[in-house]
């Protein structure tokens, strides 16, 4: 078995309500491992409760029950240690103005207790693209280059696990691009890397193993390969020669007709082949202009998970082929 680089068991978080509110359950009985070395997505709609899980293993929230080891360290028998082999960065730009990028490293490293020796502040700017602002102050920085700074802050300590929360939200092209290409040389160099983001997209490229949390409750775990293959719903859509008089008919396919002409079939691939869904289309006398397939994303496991107790899609989004989102148990 692979050693776990976080271990969660049981987590609950209460936090007490305020004047007159009742209190709010935002983890309830999670169970976790993040395998050591890997890049592991923390995935959930806004609110599910993906924040207070990061400070509870950055040591920032107190949880209410339950265990966290983090690199085999017990949070509660060894608070030290644990902190010391995680790095988080954040998501808010807290950065003290009057420090200077090689200042607020150096600073950082001193509350970790780095040896002057061991630091290697230069390097680290180095690597988040920073070096020409060394010595610029914090409150000159662009938005883009205190994130640099923040994610920098966060591997000073060498951490053996690095916890990402949603870097990459608002942020360009080349900042998003620095940030992957550091992960990915992190990751490859041996260090665990946790990640929560919006962009799901991303998740799918990036991480070898996601885990899905809604309403406080994770609902999946599992490679990003096996959380993809369970999705087995497929959507064709075909655009006709000429208007559809009559809608194709065969077993196990949902038909619609889209107003503007398109015919959009749902199948699921181990019921039905693509040759059946094409061959229902030619007895239905229709004949096709053009036709491509979409297969299930991630976006689609990750709504089919979470979409139970989600609001319904905006209004303008009812013709747009559903790719079986809603119909899908998994
Ligand atoms: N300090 C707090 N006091 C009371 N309730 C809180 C506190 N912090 C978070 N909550 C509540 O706990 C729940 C989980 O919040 P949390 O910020 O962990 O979710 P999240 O998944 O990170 O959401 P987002 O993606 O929007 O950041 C939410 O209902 C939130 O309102």
């Amino acid at each position: 078995m692979t050693e776990a680089a976080i271990r969660i068991e049981g987590l609950h978080k209460t936090y007490r309500g305020g004047k007159g509110q009742p209190e709010k359950h935002a983890l309830k009985s999670i169970d976790l491992t993040v395998p050591q070395g890997s890049v592991f997505g923390l995935l959930g709609p806004n609110g599910a409760g993906k924040s207070t899980l990061i400070n509870i293993l950055a040591g920032l929230v107190i949880k209410s029950a339950g265990q966290v080891s983090i690199w085999g360290f017990d949070q509660d028998q060894y608070p030290r240690q644990s902190r010391a082999t995680i790095g988080v960065m954040p998501q808010e730009l807290n950065l003290d103005p009057f420090f200077t990028p090689r200042g607020a490293l150096e600073v950082q490293a001193g509350l970790y207790g780095v040896p002057k020796s061991e630091r290697r502040s230069d390097e680290i700017l180095e690597l988040v693209g920073l070096s020409d602002k060394a010595e610029a102050y914090a409150r000159t920085l662009s938005g883009g280059m205190r994130r640099r700074l923040l994610l920098a802050k966060a591997l000073v300590h060498h951490p053996k696990v690095l916890v990402l929360d949603e870097p990459t939200a608002g942020v360009d092209i080349e900042l998003r691009q620095m940030l992957w290409t550091n992960v990915r040389k992190l990751n490859e160099q041996g260090m665990t890397i946790i990640l929560t983001t919006h962009y799901l997209e991303e998740a799918q490229e990036m991480c070898d193993e996601i885990a899905i949390i809604n309403h406080g409750e994770k609902v999946a775990q599992d490679s990003t390969a096996n959380l993809l293959g369970r999705m087995d719903s497929r959507t064709m859509v075909i655009i006709p020669d000429s208007p559809v008089i009559a809608l194709p008919a065969a077993e196990g396919v949902e038909t619609m007709l889209r107003d503007d002409g398109s015919l959009v079939l749902h199948y699921r691939s181990n019921q039905t082949s693509a040759e059946q869904v094409l061959e229902s289309v030619r007895q239905a006398n229709i004949r096709i202009r053009d036709v491509r397939t979409e297969e299930a994303d991630l976006e689609d496991v990750f709504l089919a998970l979470t979409s139970s107790r989600a609001d319904d899609p905006p209004a303008d989004d009812q013709n747009q082929p559903r790719r079986g989102i809603h119909r899908v148990k998994l």
